[in-house]
């Protein structure tokens, strides 16, 4: 995707000293583009923390290149153990975190120190081309979906409802959701897509508006709780989300809400699908909603929001009554049951492990539990 035209990507190396990281503070966005510069790990490990990055494939890929970045400082067997395990610590519900981390500790246990330092970006950039190549094949996956609604309604929009921001700018490039809007609209199908706000962080008010504004992509801001009186009045041809980590049974976890639109989906049938590239799955898990660990996130987030005041300022001001404590899980998790399908980068499926194994075949077999392999 780009920002004003031009080509852009949400990570990468300095391309003067070939080795610093560069991200945007999304938390910046969209008030301002600020690029930051990540020259050690630790601050790789804020970064994801803060969500100044964010996007389950795109932490995946940074915090891969924030193991480059350490062992250009110590490249010794400890070093990388234990920087990939800290790494691996930031965030828990993202897989693409662990599976990341995991591949890089494939690549590089049997590399000698000596030239581990080159390695790590040599497999860092793997993982992000990877991810750029599997999001825009996620997009020609799902295109179809959105052709055929069309072909429905000639001349009028399809309708799309989407949740948090899973753009180009929460992968590498192109993004998993929004791929397939993008490769609709790019193809010059009418699409106009209902944005949730997304609390508490206004993923989709800040970040996903801000990305369809640019892209030209038809769009409307709406509450959180709104989505489920438009699909009543048939406002919604199709729900497509991201995910943080789909479950060999097709359980699906993802922003906190995402369960209550596959309800009023469901409800309304309205089809729900989840987007999702090969690091988004745990083939090792088989019950989401107990196995699965749900982020539990600064109560603050909840109590306050952020926004520019008319003098251009980025401020964060209070909004719960003075004194009251908050809650914030981060994620939920939407039962197989309620999601129509999946679209991966290998084609589309039935939210089940036949489904999963058939686009999947290599995971017929159970996998060590990516968590183990990263540790
Ligand atoms: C393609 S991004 C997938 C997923 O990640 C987001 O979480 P966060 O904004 O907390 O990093 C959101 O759940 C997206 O759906």
């Amino acid at each position: 995707m780009n920002i004003d035209g031009v080509p852009h990507r949400s990570v990468w190396v300095d391309a003067e000293d070939g080795w610093s990281v560069h991200i945007f503070d999304q938390t910046r966005l969209p008030w301002a583009v600020e690029i930051l510069r990540l020259t050690h790990e630790d601050e790789v490990a804020h970064a994801i923390r803060s969500m100044q990055v964010r996007g389950a494939p795109l932490i995946g890929a940074v915090a891969a290149y924030g193991l480059a970045l350490a062992l250009r400082r110590d490249a010794s067997d400890a070093a990388l153990e234990s920087v990939a395990a800290m790494l691996g610590e930031t965030r828990p519900t993202a897989i693409n975190l662990r599976w990341a981390l995991a591949r890089m500790l494939e690549a590089l246990r049997p590399v000698a120190p000596a030239a581990r330092v080159a390695a790590a970006y040599a497999a860092a950039d793997a993982i992000a081309e990877d991810d750029v190549a599997t999001c825009r094949a996620i997009g020609q996956h799902g295109l179809p979906l959105i052709q055929a609604i069309a072909a429905r309604k000639p001349g009028k929009p399809v309708n799309i409802l989407t949740h948090c921001n899973t753009g180009w700018i929460a992968t590498v490039d192109y993004g998993t959701a929004l791929s397939v809007i993008y490769q609709a609209h790019d193809a010059g199908i009418p699409v106009h897509v209902w944005v949730d706000e997304t609390r508490p962080r206004n993923q989709g008010s800040n970040l996903t508006a801000w990305e369809l504004g640019k892209h030209g992509v038809p769009h409307t801001v709406i509450a959180d709780n709104a989505g489920g009186h438009l699909m009543q009045h048939g406002e919604v041809d199709i729900v497509l989300v991201g995910t943080d980590r789909v479950t060999r049974n097709g359980d699906v976890a993802n922003k906190i809400g995402t369960y209550l639109k596959a309800l009023a989906a469901h409800d309304n049938k309205v089809p729900f699908w989840v987007a999702l590239p090969h690091s988004t799955l745990d083939m090792s898990v088989r019950d989401g909603l107990r196995e699965i660990p749900i982020e539990e996130r600064a109560a603050e987030e909840v109590l306050t929001v952020t926004g520019r005041t008319e003098a251009g300022e980025v401020v964060t001001v209070r909004t719960a009554a003075p004194g009251s404590p908050g809650a914030n899980p981060a994620f939920d998790v939407t039962p197989a049951r309620l999601v129509t399908g999946l679209i991966t980068e290998r084609g589309r499926c039935e939210a089940s492990e036949a489904g999963l194994l058939r686009l999947y075949p290599e995971f017929v077999a159970e996998p060590e539990f990516v968590e183990e392999a990263a540790n």
